[in-house]
């Protein structure tokens, strides 16, 4: 547990995200965010039976007064429900959490989602803890207190702005993630570079080798890195009023497949790479970025194994559709987030719905 990094998330409540090897062994640090009594550790059915025992474990030696239990659900976005949501205030009701219970969210961002939403629903707001164990939500979901569960209708339709208290990224259980999920984590870090950092996309290509190969050095690089780009923009726009609509480059398109799909298809990581290429090749209709920045996000991309089409069998006009009840949409017309090439994005209204299936 040596040689722990750290990324500062500033504004009005702030926080500190951790990143190093072994995070989850240290449970002093982590039971030190439990103001009261009852410790409320969520995970699925992947991730619970190689962590969650453990981390139970480290947190009640450190602190015997507290009462930690486990709440294992199913894995995966099916499982990101309303029902799901109502189990676990159903468990913490029965565990009798108080205000100052802590919830500990361990697993991906299905688990970061849905439990953040637990806890920011319980008694009106309660403490988390995010504890990522998938590279997508050591660099994206466990920081900037998005929560939410998805509706047959559309992702993440109903939730709330729920920061957490801190976020321990323990990178040893990158060791056990699928290759698939691996990728999927490396499409958000892409997504970074995409919106704001064209040198990290060169750092990216640069380094696809050993961040697939899961050089240890190599992913916490692109893990502090992206944490610091999103802090950037989540301690200065925390509940999306401006720029933080920019986290969503992809987003629209990535959402309408995930939705399409019954959240059963592509998973997310993999949706949102379909879903930048589709707003960079977007954004070249509309002549505001060359081909050239479309192709080369593209290339990478698929160096990491991502899709870049859209599925077969998605319906363009079923898509657009769906993307009517995007969050970003306002007084009935759809924005985008656009780029005028690598690093510089922005959001786009009135985009004509020709342009938008041109590129479906
Ligand atoms: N709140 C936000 O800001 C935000 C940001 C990005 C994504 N999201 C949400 O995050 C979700 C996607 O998260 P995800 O990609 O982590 O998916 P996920 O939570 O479904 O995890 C992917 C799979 O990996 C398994 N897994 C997790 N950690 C593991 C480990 N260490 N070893 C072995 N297996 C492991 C899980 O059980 C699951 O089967 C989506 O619902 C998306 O909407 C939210
Ligand atoms: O943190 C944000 O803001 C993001 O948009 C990050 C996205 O990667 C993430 O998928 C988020 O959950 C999307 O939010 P939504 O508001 O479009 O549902
Ligand atoms: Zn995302």
């Amino acid at each position: 547990m040596s040689g722990a990094r750290h990324v500062d998330v500033g504004g009005a409540a702030p926080y500190r995200i951790a990143i190093g090897d072994g995070l989850l062994r240290d449970g002093a640090a982590l039971a030190s965010h439990v103001r009261g009594r009852h410790a409320f550790l969520v995970s699925d059915a992947n991730v619970a039976p190689l962590y969650a025992r453990d981390v139970a474990d480290a947190i009640q030696a450190a602190r015997p007064d507290v009462r930690c239990i486990v709440s294992c659900m199913p894995a995966g976005e099916s499982a990101k429900t309303l029902d799901r949501f109502g189990e676990l205030l159903r468990e913490l009701a029965d565990f009798g959490a108080t205000r100052d219970a802590c919830v500990f969210a361990l697993g991906g961002g299905v688990v970061g989602d849905i439990a953040g939403f637990a806890a920011a629903c319980w008694m009106r707001g309660i403490d988390c803890v995010q504890l990522p164990t998938t590279l997508l939500a050591m660099v994206d979901s466990s920081v900037g207190g998005k929560t939410a569960v998805d509706l047959p209708q559309g992702k993440n339709l109903v939730g709330a702005f729920h920061p957490p208290r801190a976020v321990f990224a323990d990178t040893a259980t990158l060791r056990t993630l699928p290759d698939r999920e691996l990728r999927a984590g490396l499409a958000e870090v892409v997504k970074y570079g995409a919106i704001r950092d064209d040198a990290f996309l060169d750092w990216l290509d640069a380094h696809a080798e050993a961040l697939l190969a899961r050089d240890a050095g190599a992913l916490a690089e692109a893990i502090a890195r992206s944490c610091a780009h999103k802090a950037a923009i989540v301690e200065r726009d925390p509940l999306e009023h401006g720029e933080r609509a920019l986290l969503n480059f992809g987003h629209t398109f990535a959402h309408a497949i995930e939705t399409e799909q019954g959240y059963g298809g592509l998973n997310h990581g993999e949706a949102v790479a379909v879903g930048m290429v589709r707003a960079a090749h977007l954004s070249t209709q509309l002549g505001l970025a060359d081909a050239a920045d479309a192709r080369r996000l593209e290339a990478l991309l698929a160096r990491f194994g991502l899709p870049v089409e859209v599925p077969a069998g998605l319906a363009p006009d079923a898509l657009v559709s769906r993307m009517r009840l995007d969050k970003k949409a306002a007084a009935g017309r759809l924005r985008f987030v656009v780029w005028r090439g690598a690093g510089r994005a922005e959001v786009l209204s009135d985009v004509p719905d020709d342009a938008v299936l041109a590129v479906l």
